[in-house]
């Protein structure tokens, strides 16, 4: 059986076969240099290894471009050394850091540096990095394209509060300014899209007898599918001008974890019909829970937009299955446990986030299943879709000239998200997956023709390098 990766040796050559066609990869310093028909292999003889995995699927490693790692600034909230075990666990071989919840937020080309300089020889998957768009450098050109020329490969942006004092919302005056320098670099912009009305008394609410802090439906009407309307449509104004022949052509927006599957996605549908460029993602955890479930006080489940009701649930995968969401995201941000008031339970104090990047594959193949998910639609959704987006060429699908970036994974085996399941997140209790049970168990992962991950173990090196954009 072949070891793991002892350093991060990209001259490896090896051969995994491709079941239940008789394929074989065959990798070599890194790449994938063929993909024959077993019988027609025609260097086996010079492979060092061929590695068999039986009925087990073999698949180009997840991308996940939405996770926030808080490193450097804040690793007692995760880091790059347990984020990046957590994903190689899960099957991600690359994944795009958000420019806030680190300290400080990656909003220039020190902080970039800051972030690259962090992640050197600490990671064990692939790590790219989004700039920040922030009123600060919203109308410093220069300062932005320092930002994008230091490899940051595209930017992100708030609608409303983030949470994060060094990362302060953008208007629509802003998105305009910072779409136009990213057109010229044919990068993204990806934006978290709820507007706040009343920026006065930004929970909306009292809280008294009607609306108890601890129970999630108080929460909910703090964040009303009207925000993210709002917002979107707000958006659009300025999507208009990437269409061909528009002022703002060769940008791109992107819309981050949509949770409203009504007019706002009927927004999104209409403007992509238009030529608008422009995609949207959603996240397992909007796919996988509701509303009506989450217990009185169980605070892992929030985040922002929230979790909406099973009604909503449906209609979101009614999208992802018919192609309206482009693509699927982890949007992993974790925290300190003491910062999501377990105890207390208070909705409307605890940090918003979900906690979830090792769990993504199985999460959204266990719910998935049930609407008729595919294999090919796991890898559109999490690999190919997200490789294009983060302008990543040579990542995203099992082809020839790409890099070997794999997993190995087994569908059909269920396991127990218990306290004995190895989780190597910072904080495995903050989760809101812990105490379920899912299907598909990661077997291997291979970043540029590593062995990363190997049932529980991980590569002693870390084997994964910054990605910048060039
Ligand atoms: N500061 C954050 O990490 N915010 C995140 N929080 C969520 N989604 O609840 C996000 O992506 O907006
Ligand atoms: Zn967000
Ligand atoms: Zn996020």
């Amino acid at each position: 059986m072949e070891a793991l990766s002892p350093a991060c040796d990209t001259r490896f050559i090896f051969g995994l076969l491709l079941r239940p066609k008789p394929f074989r990869v065959e990798v070599k310093n890194g790449k994938i240099v063929s993909i024959v028909k077993e019988e027609e292999r025609l260097w086996s003889s010079k492979l060092g290894q061929v590695i068999d995995y039986g009925d087990a699927v073999v698949m180009p490693g997840l991308i996940d471009v939405h996770a926030h790692l808080d490193d450097p600034g804040r690793t007692e909230w995760e880091g790059f050394p347990s984020g990046t075990k957590a994903a190689a666990a899960g099957g991600i071989t690359t994944l795009v850091d958000m420019p806030l919840n680190s300290f400080p937020s990656t909003v220039s080309r020190d902080t970039l540096k800051l972030k690259i300089k962090s992640a050197e020889n600490r990671i064990h998957v692939d790590v790219g990095f989004w700039g920040g768009l922030v009123p600060e450098n919203a109308f410093n050109h220069s300062a932005l394209e320092d930002l994008l020329n230091a490899g940051a490969l595209g930017l992100k942006s708030f609608m409303c509060p983030s949470g994060i004092d060094d990362f302060p919302m953008t208007n629509i005056s802003h998105i305009k300014e910072g779409l136009s320098i990213l057109a010229k670099f044919r990068r993204p912009l990806l934006v978290h899209s709820e507007i706040q009305k009343d920026l006065e008394s930004p929970l909306g609410l009292e809280e008294d007898g009607a609306n108890d802090p601890r129970s999630y439906s108080t929460y909910l009407k703090t964040r009303p599918p009207s925000m993210e309307e709002a917002a979107i449509r707000e958006l659009l104004t300025v999507s208009k001008d990437t269409r061909i022949g528009g002022p703002l052509v060769g940008a791109h927006l992107h819309i981050v974890h949509l949770s409203d599957s009504s007019s706002s996605l009927n927004l999104i549908k209409e403007a992509k019909r238009g030529g608008d460029s422009l995609t949207v993602e959603t996240c397992p955890h909007y796919l996988a829970f509701s509303a009506e479930e989450i217990k009185d006080g169980d605070t892992r489940f929030k985040c922002a937009p929230p979790i909406r009701d099973a009604v909503n649930r449906e209609k979101l995968w009614e999208a992802v299955m018919e192609g309206h969401i482009d693509m699927l995201s982890s949007d992993h941000s974790p925290t300190e446990p003491k910062l999501k008031l377990l105890e207390e339970g208070n909705f409307l104090k605890a940090w918003g986030g979900i906690s979830s990047l090792q769990f993504v594959l199985p999460v959204t193949w266990s719910y998935g299943r049930k609407y008729g998910v595919t294999l090919e639609q796991l890898a559109l959704w999490w690999s190919e879709r997200p490789a294009k987006l983060a302008g990543q060429e040579l990542k995203g699908s099992i082809a020839v000239g790409n890099y070997a970036d794999i997993v190995v994974w087994e569908p059909e085996v269920e396991f127990n998200l218990n306290d004995e399941y190895p989780v190597y997140l910072k904080h495995p209790g903050i989760s809101a997956y812990m105490g379920s049970k899912l299907y598909g168990r990661v077997s291997a992962t291979f970043v540029r023709g590593n062995l990363v991950y190997k049932e529980k173990n991980h590569a002693t090196a870390a084997c994964g390098v910054p990605i910048l954009a060039i």
